[in-house]
Formats: C-alpha cells, sequence, structure tokens
C-alpha cells in the first residue's frame, strides 16, 4: 500500500484534468458536460486539496520522526485570503495547472474569482498572522497555527448612499475545499460552574472544575504549503459544536427547545468574528471565544507533547514554544497553569517555570482603549478556577515587588494584575507580559514606545533583574508571495528576468541586483508598462466597484486600511477638498498644467464607531461633488472603494503611484500595507510613524515624502493647544468653510449636522490632543501635509526620476519580508530550527 500510496498524484497537465474530472463527477456529482465555473473552482480546489493534504500528513509524520521543537501561533483573528492562486504558486504548480485548464477551455483567473475570500480577522493583526503562516512554511519551520473558524468572518461593506452598511459575511457558504473538517480532533472545554476541593482516589489533594457548561471543540484543518519547499504546515481552527449532539433524554422531556438551545448556544461561540479592531469592548461572548480557542489549542499541543515516548514535563519549553498574538489568547497563561497543575498534577513551582518558559507575548497597539480589561466578577462567574490560578499568581508577583520596591511603593499598584476600582479588573496586557519569556512590539518606534510609554514599571523591572531583554523588537513584515509573485505577475516577471532566477522569493536580499539597472530605460520601459497593465486592472476594478471611470494616466493615490482617527482619513479627504479649491480658483490653461491624480480611499469601519462612519460619508459626498464638476473632473476624481478586504487589496496595491501613511507620530504600530506598496513599485507620503520610519532607512530618504511632527513633539504640540496656541492654517480654514456651507451635504441635514460636528470638534482649539478636540493633530500637520503633496507633484512631473525612485526603493525592501521577521521570531523568541522535509521521505 504504501509503495502505491507514495506521491499518488502526479502533476503533470494531463494528471490534473483527469483528477479534476473525477473531482468533478466523484466529488461534487456534476457531469464533466455541465457544470457552472463555481464547480469548476471547487473541482479545482479538491484537486490541489488532495496534494496539499499528502504534503500535510508527510511533513507532520516527518516532524513527530525528528522530534524537533515545535512553534504555535495563537490568534483570534487570520485574514488569510483567497487560497487557490497561492496554494497554485507555493506548490510549485503554476505550468501544469495553466495548461491543465487552459486545455479545457479555462483561465486560472476564472476560477480563482469564484472563491470566496475567508475574512476570519479585521485588518493589520489578522492579516500579519496570515503572512506568518505562509513564512513559517517557507522556511520549513515545525510551526502551526490555531485560531477559531469563525462561521461569519468580517462583514461585508456596502456603501448606501455614501454610508457604510454591514452585512453577514458567510464565507463558508456551500464548503470551503481548503479546510479539512476533523471530526476525530475534539476537546471539550469547561465554561462556569465552580470550583470544588477534595482528595482524588489517590488521596491526593485536588481541585476540581465541575459543573458549568461543556462544549466541544472540533478541529478544521487548513493546510498551509511553503513556497520551494516540500513542507506544508497547517493551521487548525476551531468550531464550537454542543457536547451532547442531542440530550436524548432532554428530547423525550418537554425540554425539546432546550436542547435546540443549548445547540444554538454552543455554536454560537463560533459563529460571528467580533468586528472591532482597535477598540476593546467587554462582551461576555467575547472572552467566551477567547478562553474556547486558547484551551482547545492548548489540550492539542499537550497531548501531542505527551504522545512523545517517556516524555518529561521539565522538556515541555526545548519542545514547545508559543506565541499569543495580542492580548486577545492572554487567558492561556491562567489555562496552561490549569492544565498543568489541575490535569496533569505537575508542581506549581514547576508548571509556572515551564509556563513562563514556554509563552511569548505580541503587542500590536499602544491605543489605551484597545488594552483588554475583563471584570474580575465576569471571569470568577465564567472561568472560577482561572481566576484562583491568576489571584494566586498575582499574589506571588506582589510578594516580589514588595521584596523589590518595597511594600508601598507605586509600582506595585501599576503592575499588579488586577486594576482596582469600582470595577476591578484583570489587565491582560500586565498578565500577558507577567506570564510571557519574550515580549515584542512590531516596529522599532513602537517597541520604544512600549517600554517608555505603554508598560515603563515593566520595562524597568526586566532591567532590574537583569533582564533588559525581556522585551525585544520584532519588526513587522509581509509575504512577497501572495503581495508581490500573485498580485503582481507582470512585476514578479521583470524581476526574475533580471535577476535570473526566482530566488529574490524566498530571498529578498537578492532584489538588490535590480539597483543597477535603476537608471537603465528598457527597465524604465517595462516598470512603467508594468504599472501601466496594473493601472488598466485597476480601472477595471473601480468602475466595477464605484462605477467611476478613472484615467489611468492620473497619479492613483490611495488610502487603504481600517477606518480609524488616528489613521486621518479626514486629514486625506481635507486636502481633497483644498485640492479642489485650488483647480477652482485657476484657469482652464493653468488647469491643464497641473498633475491630474485619482485619489481612491476604502475600509472598514468598526460597526458601533460612529465618527468613522461619518469620515466614509463625508469622503462619499465629496467625492460625488468633485467628480461630476465639469471644472475639475478631468484633472481630480476621489472615491470610497466599498468592501475593503484582502482580494480587493491585491487588485488596488500594485497600481498605486503614491498611497498614504499619514497617522499622526506615535499612533500606529507598524503598518504592513505600506511594505506592500513599496513592494509594488508605489512612494510613500507619510509621518515618521511605525514602519515608514524602517521603510525610509532602507529605501532612502528620496523614495519618501515624509511631512508632520515627530513623536517626541506630539505632547508638547498639545500642552500649547491647551494654552491656546494652535493656528489653523488660511487653506484649511477655507476648507471648513466650504463644509461648514454645505458644499458636501447634498442638502443632506444629517450629513451636514455630522460634518460640521466633525470640523467644529477639531476647531475646539484648547482640547487639542483630547477626545474633545483634534486628538490626532490633523490642523498642525496640515500645512506641511500640502507641501509633501506639492513635492509628491513636482517629482512625479519628472517620469524617469519617479521610475528611478520606484525601483530603489522596490528592491530595497528584503527587511520586510516576514521571511525576515519570522527567521527572528525562529531565532530570538523561540528557538525552534527548519526542518526541511526531503521529498522521498
Ligand atoms: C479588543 C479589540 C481589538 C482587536 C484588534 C486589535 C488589533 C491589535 C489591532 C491591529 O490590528 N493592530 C495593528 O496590527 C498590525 C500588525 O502588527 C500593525 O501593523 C498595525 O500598526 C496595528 O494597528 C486591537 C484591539
Amino acid at each position: 500500500l504504501w509503495k502505491l500510496m507514495d506521491t499518488y498524484e502526479p502533476n503533470d497537465p494531463e494528471s490534473i484534468q483527469k483528477s479534476f474530472a473525477r473531482h468533478l463527477e466523484y466529488s461534487l456529482a456534476c457531469t464533466r458536460f455541465n457544470f457552472t465555473m463555481e464547480d469548476a473552482y471547487r473541482a479545482a480546489g479538491l484537486v490541489l486539496r488532495d496534494r496539499l493534504l499528502e504534503s500535510l500528513n508527510d511533513t507532520n509524520d516527518y516532524y513527530r520522526k525528528m522530534d524537533v521543537k515545535r512553534g504555535y501561533y495563537l490568534s483570534a483573528e487570520y485574514l488569510i485570503g483567497r487560497h487557490m492562486q497561492n496554494a497554485i504558486a507555493n506548490l510549485d504548480l503554476e505550468q501544469p495547472f495553466k495548461e491543465a485548464f487552459i486545455g479545457l477551455g479555462m483561465e486560472l483567473e476564472e476560477l480563482f474569482h469564484e472563491e470566496a475570500d475567508p475574512a476570519l480577522g479585521n485588518g493589520g493583526l489578522g492579516r500579519l498572522a496570515a503572512c506568518f503562516l505562509d513564512s513559517m512554511a517557507t522556511l520549513s519551520l515545525p510551526c502551526w497555527g490555531y485560531g477559531i473558524r469563525y462561521s461569519y468572518g468580517m462583514f461585508k461593506q456596502e456603501i448606501q448612499n455614501g454610508r457604510q452598511v454591514e452585512c453577514p459575511d458567510f464565507w463558508i457558504g456551500d464548503g470551503c475545499p481548503f479546510e479539512i473538517p476533523r471530526p476525530d480532533i475534539t476537546y471539550p472545554v469547561r465554561l462556569y460552574g465552580e470550583v470544588t476541593h477534595g482528595e482524588d482516589e489517590k488521596g491526593n489533594w485536588c481541585v476540581n472544575w465541575v459543573g458549568g457548561e461543556i462544549v466541544q471543540a472540533m478541529a478544521y484543518d487548513n493546510p498551509i504549503p511553503g513556497f520551494d519547499t516540500y513542507n506544508t504546515n497547517n493551521l487548525r481552527l476551531w468550531r464550537a459544536c454542543p457536547s451532547k449532539e442531542f440530550d436524548l433524554d432532554m428530547f423525550s422531556a418537554a425540554a425539546y427547545a432546550d436542547s435546540v438551545e443549548s445547540r444554538r448556544k454552543a455554536e454560537d461561540l463560533s459563529a460571528v468574528l467580533y468586528p472591532n479592531d482597535a477598540t476593546y469592548e467587554g462582551k461576555e461572548l467575547r472572552l467566551r471565544q477567547q478562553y474556547f480557542f486558547v484551551s482547545a489549542s492548548l489540550q492539542d499541543l499537550l497531548r501531542d507533547f505527551i504522545k512523545r515516548p517517556n516524555y518529561k514535563w521539565s522538556e515541555l519549553p526545548e519542545k514547545v514554544a508559543v506565541q499569543m498574538n495580542d492580548t486577545h489568547p492572554t487567558i492561556a497563561v491562567a489555562e496552561m497553569m490549569r492544565l498543568l497543575v489541575d490535569v496533569m498534577h505537575v508542581h506549581w513551582e514547576e508548571a509556572w517555570d515551564l509556563t513562563t518558559k514556554c509563552l511569548n507575548y505580541t503587542n500590536h497597539t499602544v491605543m489605551p482603549e484597545a488594552l483588554e480589561k475583563w471584570p474580575v466578577e465576569m471571569i470568577e462567574r465564567m472561568l472560577p478556577r482561572h481566576l484562583q490560578i491568576i489571584g494566586e499568581l498575582n499574589l506571588r508577583w506582589i510578594k516580589d515587588l514588595q521584596k523589590k520596591y518595597g511594600d508601598h511603593s507605586p509600582v506595585i499598584s501599576a503592575l499588579s494584575i488586577f486594576e482596582e476600582g469600582d470595577i476591578k479588573k484583570i489587565r491582560m496586557g500586565n498578565l500577558a507580559i507577567m506570564g510571557a519569556n519574550k515580549v515584542n512590539g512590531v516596529a522599532a518606534i513602537h517597541t520604544e514606545i512600549i517600554k517608555k510609554e505603554t508598560f515603563p514599571e515593566f520595562y524597568k523591572y526586566c532591567c532590574d533583574i537583569g533582564k533588559p531583554d525581556k522585551i525585544v523588537n520584532m519588526t513587522n513584515g509581509v509575504t512577497p508571495r501572495r503581495w508581490v509573485h500573485c498580485a503582481n505577475p507582470a512585476l514578479s516577471a521583470i524581476f526574475t528576468k533580471y535577476l535570473g532566477s526566482h530566488e529574490w522569493l524566498t530571498d529578498m536580499t537578492k532584489l538588490k541586483g535590480m539597483l543597477k539597472f535603476k537608471e537603465d530605460s528598457k527597465l524604465h520601459s517595462e516598470w512603467m508598462e508594468m504599472k501601466r497593465e496594473c493601472k488598466a486592472k485597476l480601472a477595471a476594478f473601480v468602475k466595477e466597484k464605484c462605477d467611476l471611470d478613472i484615467d489611468q494616466d492620473a497619479l492613483i493615490d490611495i488610502q487603504i486600511k481600517r477606518i480609524h482617527e488616528y489613521k486621518r482619513q479626514l486629514m486625506n479627504i481635507l486636502y481633497v477638498i483644498h485640492r479642489y479649491q485650488e483647480l477652482k480658483k485657476k484657469s482652464p490653461g493653468e488647469r491643464e498644467k497641473t498633475q491630474k491624480r485619482v485619489v481612491l480611499i476604502g475600509g472598514k469601519a468598526a460597526s458601533a464607531y460612529v465618527n468613522a462612519k461619518i469620515i466614509i460619508k463625508l469622503i462619499s459626498n465629496v467625492g460625488k461633488v468633485i467628480n461630476k464638476d465639469p471644472d475639475t473632473s478631468k484633472y481630480l476624481k476621489v472615491a470610497f472603494v466599498p468592501n475593503y478586504c484582502v482580494s480587493a487589496a491585491q487588485v488596488m496595491i500594485p497600481a498605486s503611484d503614491i498611497s498614504e501613511h499619514i497617522s499622526t507620530a506615535g499612533t500606529e504600530a507598524s503598518g504592513t500595507s505600506n511594505m506592500k506598496f513599496v513592494m509594488n513599485g508605489g512612494l510613500i507620503v507619510g509621518t515618521m510613524d511605525g514602519a515608514n520610519i524602517e521603510i525610509r532607512e532602507e529605501c532612502g530618504e528620496d523614495t519618501m515624502f515624509i511631512f508632520g511632527c515627530l513623536e517626541h513633539q506630539v505632547a508638547d504640540i498639545a500642552a500649547k493647544a491647551k494654552s491656546g496656541h494652535y493656528p489653523i492654517d488660511s487653506r484649511l480654514q477655507a476648507v471648513f468653510q466650504a463644509i461648514r456651507n454645505g458644499d458636501f451635504s447634498h442638502g443632506e441635514p444629517e450629513a451636514q449636522a455630522e460634518f460640521c460636528s466633525l470640523v467644529d470638534r477639531l476647531c475646539n482649539i484648547q482640547a487639542a490632543g483630547t477626545w474633545d478636540g483634534d486628538k490626532y493633530l490633523v490642523i498642525s500637520d496640515f500645512p506641511s501635509f500640502i507641501d509633501a503633496q506639492a513635492r509628491v507633484d513636482a517629482t512625479y512631473a519628472d517620469k524617469a526620476k519617479w521610475c528611478k525612485l520606484s525601483i530603489q526603493a522596490a528592491s530595497s525592501m528584503a527587511k520586510f519580508s516576514t521571511d525576515r521577521t519570522i527567521k527572528e521570531y525562529a531565532e530570538v523568541i523561540w528557538g525552534v530550527k527548519p526542518a526541511v522535509r526531503p521529498l522521498e521521505d
């Protein structure tokens, strides 16, 4: 059987066609003469699934045989995007698949479009997790991801009359060929109930968590193929199922409704992704979701560990490393202790030693409103044993601190896991740092802010105990497979042609080889042709989504990311109004000389985020005025692109000339779309914030149009404003006036009121830097923003210079590949080494 089984799926076009036809018939019950494009996509997906599954199993067997140290990434979100194109590329099947389907009269692109975009995440954090999975596999690192299989992902965004409308995203629809249900892998997860103490059968004193409700966590495996390797890792997502499919005795009793109720209640757990991406909402279901996937994941990885012949608990940190993606999985600190102490009967001290050696924590935001603090009473009700454990941990922690800093040092209350107050809370950030081996920020400036402003007492404590390197920096990255090779095949072809191989795709330092051609006219013409192709695709996309015709020779200016006041989409649209007013002032002749611009803004607002939704409305209404103004529409177009998601990003990002990363200095932890744009030859208008700073260092100052105050200046500006010194540039005054005049309200009183409230709050001078005023310093950064945009126009007028800068920047982005980022995590934090699976195994 083994000989038969080995590599049983040949990859020549004909075998692929056969396998396709077989799945059409035997898996989908279609006949080979009548099937829809969606059927074709599904059958093709199953052809790939067979190969992915084979590789996943063989890879996992290899890891087990080699008894390697494993890494586990715990994330409540994975924005994985469409699978098919990426799977074909990473399995190195592009050629045979292309030939096979051309032979069947189908373009691969047609199939790709049939796939639902699994949006199991909100934004940056979720997409980073997905890029990490791709790099962990490509580096042949024995690392798996764990998460939640939400039935409803990130809502679909429709724009109706300029306003965001959220629509449920039932992405699973008729099933996803790229996931494998594992009814053989389920774990019980208890919630609520109470804790009893007593003697077990052997007379040992033990703690029992009883009662409450049990939910079954069932695994769904999503193979993650690496590029240019035979290794395929796994993303194991948990779905909540009722513990007893059907409680027959309940069935007999007239409590039928209850059994259905308990089924619904159980399934609720993994039903919906919470659509907020930077504001903590203490919803109980959210905490249940977090504990649910953390418990199932830790049970699963510990089961794998104890499967190893004559395992010893002391070996756990040598065989297991866990990364907590922000505080969302931080209940893992207490759950690991419960499983080790209560279930595996490991002594408390050893259990704590093992826990703090295995767990690690990544912080992704310094926004106070995003830091999770769960009410003690909620934890007490839902997770009574965990509250006991956290209480005990904090007791010992405080004792340590008192020994070091004295009983009444203010440090104690700052470092305590508990936040006192009328509602006592558990600070998940403090618990995460306390329970972690390593803590990291996601960009150099962000990690410094964590040390100095967000957790200064913790950093000082680490230094005091001689562990200053407990907090390390891991600058984010993106995977070049999806964001260059799949999103921009024309650019990928240029790199491979000029560099002589596609090695750059697994080692982006090779792109430096392009620099010697950066002023080469032949490359320039190919480069500009590539950009033209991307712009043509974008034009078709914008026509379809916004019913707007855009001039492909215009400068394409894009800002796509979650709508949030700190990301300052408002400043972008205020500038567009200013640019419009300047155009209107000009004579037709003068207008002819101006740089044509198309400004595209896209992103979802958290459903309860009122100000963000008003900003979307303002952008939509401004577009309606400008785009049909005969004086200006030839020179300036602006549109809000609906339903920004991974697949939309793959169409928009390759087409940019300029992209906006204009957050107030010190607010954007890193940003990752900035990296994707520059890798595709786009240049940045940005502030000295997040990873913009490091991109500028790598690519050269002349490739970025920087403006605005620096992080350390923010507090001064706010202080000056308090004393009334916060001047408003006259050009911005003119913009505010136009808004107040109702120029962009289309006679909608509600919109007019909303727009004016936005402007009024900005102009509440004394309150600048606070929520009652211009919290994110739009007014004080506006003049230099105008200057930066003028520099863009001037530079863009010199096409050869622009092209040179574009090539220079795109060829200098090696640092921002997640291969570099993950290599650092593996070496500095996890101590996990590549385990390259040999084919013949
Ligand atoms: C509790 C609600 C909630 C949900 C998600 C989050 C995320 C941490 C927000 C997020 O996505 N942060 C982004 O993470 C990216 C990856 O590191 C960074 O590049 C972005 O700068 C950061 O905003 C915070 C709070």
